[in-house]
């Protein structure tokens, strides 16, 4: 279905105005899941007690999603939940929300409340997960609990995935769901997932916050090195030993930044949608990048978060090797974490990680890897992005700008690109660059206004993906 049609209002019938009651049950309902230490070390090993015990919570405390008729339940790769909410008129196409259960560990060590604790201070709830993503799981649910209990019956279909094993790949939860539904002929119009955000503070001389839709990803990389050398007695060494050899070329890698992309990729598209946000001269300059895009390519390399827009970034993340004070180490390794630039691709950037290192005696075994995500439509014609664009303008009105970017970070929807083109990844939140650094870090925590705004996000984002949708008014209009 287009975005054209007539007979049903635009805006949301039911409104999204919560009682004391309900808003008192939201936040505890957080505060529950954030207690369950769904955490995942890896693949193999990720805390069964505990997503066994998340999905018995989700059915207490939504009781009437999982009782009602229209929608089936089905857990696959044993924690993962997959819901089907069948809507009225099978005629439209359905879509799809995701969000993932389990989360990253947190060593108490630097929290100023321990990190599944779920307390709330300062109108903060705390905890792991908090914006990781237990609050878009919770606020999915919560939003649909909600509107079933006010006997809203949805028109247009869709799916509800919650993997449980995200933050290690998704091959037991995403990837399996997506080959259900692919096995069901299942076609999605599009699909949200966790993402990008309401991003404030992350600019410069950018006073004003702005919503950015993340339309692709960034490919990835893990790449173990290894040096392998005679082992003997530490006192006669070799000139060089496994140690001093991997040692130098990780430091080169380290110190040679690859290439930057600056004008390939979305990032462009981005810069320009935001420029009329700035005040001159900055405006002028990021609506004419064919003449100060090095200038501007120049600029995002000082930062280390708009570094990661323009280029592959390398992450020396882990490092072994020694077994013993006087012995010289037979086997040193290193794995590197590489997020592949929209405009590269896995071999490319293999080819040069290669030549940055330049040495023989060190070994490239590649553990995981994939290349960038294909860029999802954001025209005025892409239902999913449109629809997320006038969610946002409902709900954050102060917001003047949403725009087209890339996710950083990788997500659970990249296992879904059999089913549909269209991933957009956003979070309705506000993130400032400290609550970015909380993200897999410490004192992770979400406001409990915020959370309420994110449920209530979902609420009209659901009803208005079953309005018949006008012809989006362009958005320099508004
Ligand atoms: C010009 C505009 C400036 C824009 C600044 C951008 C600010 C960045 C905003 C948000 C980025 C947050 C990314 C959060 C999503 C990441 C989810 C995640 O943690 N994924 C893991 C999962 C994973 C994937 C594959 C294997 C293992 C784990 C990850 O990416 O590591
Ligand atoms: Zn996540
Ligand atoms: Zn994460």
């Amino acid at each position: 279905k287009g975005l054209k049609g007539q007979g049903h209002p635009r805006a949301p019938q039911i409104s999204s105005q919560f009682s004391p009651g309900e808003r008192f049950a939201m936040k505890e309902a957080l505060k529950g899941a954030i207690r369950i230490p769904t955490v995942s070390f890896s693949p193999e090993n990720v805390n069964a007690t505990a997503l066994a015990e998340f999905g018995e919570y989700i059915r207490t405390v939504f009781p009437t999603v999982f009782k009602t008729s229209f929608i089936r339940h089905e857990v696959i790769g044993e924690y993962s939940h997959l819901l089907t909410v069948r809507g009225s008129d099978p005629s439209l196409q359905p879509y799809m929300l995701m969000a993932h259960s389990d989360v990253v560990p947190a060593p108490d060590e630097g929290w100023e409340v321990p990190p599944f604790s779920g307390l709330e201070g300062d109108g903060f709830i705390h905890g792991r997960g908090t914006l990781d993503n237990k609050n878009s799981l919770m606020a999915i649910l919560q939003a649909l609990e909600l509107l079933l209990n006010r006997n809203y019956i949805p028109r247009r279909s869709f799916f509800i995935a919650l993997g449980h094993d995200e933050e290690v790949s998704g091959q037991n939860g995403a990837q399996k769901i997506s080959a259900l539904l692919q096995a069901r002929d299942i076609k999605l119009a599009f699909i949200v997932d966790e993402g990008n955000f309401i991003l404030d503070g992350f600019i410069p001389h950018l006073k004003k916050p702005f919503a950015m839709i993340a339309v692709s990803e960034k490919g990835s990389i893990n790449l173990r090195l290894e040096v392998n050398m005679t082992p003997g007695h530490s006192s006669a060494p070799p000139k060089e030993t496994s140690i001093g050899i991997l040692a130098a070329a990780v430091s080169r890698l380290e110190q040679t930044p690859m290439p930057n992309m600056f004008g390939s990729g979305p990032l462009k598209m981005t810069l320009q949608e935001l420029a009329h946000e700035f005040s001159f001269p900055a405006n002028i300059i990021l609506s004419n990048l064919w003449l100060f895009g090095p200038l501007v390519s120049r600029l995002m390399e000082r930062n280390y978060i708009t570094n990661a827009l323009v280029r592959t970034t390398t992450a020396l993340t882990m490092f072994n090797a020694g077994v013993k004070v006087n012995v010289i180490p037979p086997v040193a390794q290193a794995i590197i974490n590489i997020r592949i630039h929209p405009a590269q691709t896995v071999q490319e950037v293999l080819d040069l990680v290669k030549n940055i290192v330049a040495d023989n005696r060190v070994q490239f075994h590649v553990l995981t890897a994939f290349d960038p995500l294909p860029v999802s439509p954001s025209d005025h014609q892409a239902l999913g992005y449109q629809l997320l664009r006038q969610t946002i303008q409902s709900i954050f009105p102060e917001v003047s700008t949403v725009v087209p970017g890339i996710c950083i970070g990788n997500t659970d929807s990249r296992h879904y690109t059999n089913l549909t083109t269209s991933i957009y990844r956003f979070n309705p939140l506000y993130l400032h660059p400290q609550s970015f650094r909380s993200i897999h870090g410490i004192n992770e925590k979400i406001s409990v206004p915020a959370y309420e705004t994110q449920v209530k996000f979902i609420f009209e984002f659901i009803q208005n993906a079953d309005a018949d949708q006008e012809p989006a008014p362009h958005q320099h209009e508004l």
